[in-house]
């Protein structure tokens, strides 16, 4: 199943830049390993934000949920999630 999810970051200020670089490292290996694994399919910086849209393909709606809860920046994260099918006009 196709997902695409909008996530918008925002770390506190008040969090130490040494605790925020070491989430965004640990991110960005999780999200690397999807990315892998072919469940993380998209990743697109969406310019000028603090943002990304990213497209998984994932089994069901609660692979999803431990995919996205399980990132490092979660509990930083808002989160748009919008289902996907097939359009009748794609040719792939
Ligand atoms: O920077 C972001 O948009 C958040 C993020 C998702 C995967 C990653 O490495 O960073």
């Amino acid at each position: 199943m196709l997902f695409k999810v909008e996530m918008t970051v925002n770390i506190p200020k008040d969090l130490p830049t040494a605790e925020a670089d070491a989430i965004k490292l640990k991110e960005k290996n999780y999200s690397q390993e999807l990315q892998e694994a072919g469940i993380w399919v998209h990743l697109w910086r969406v310019v000028g934000q603090y943002s990304n849209v990213s497209i998984f393909d994932v089994r069901d709606n609660a692979h999803l949920h431990e995919v996205l809860t399980g990132l490092p920046l979660y509990p930083f994260m808002k989160m748009n999630v919008v289902a996907l099918c097939q359009h009748p006009s794609s040719i792939k």
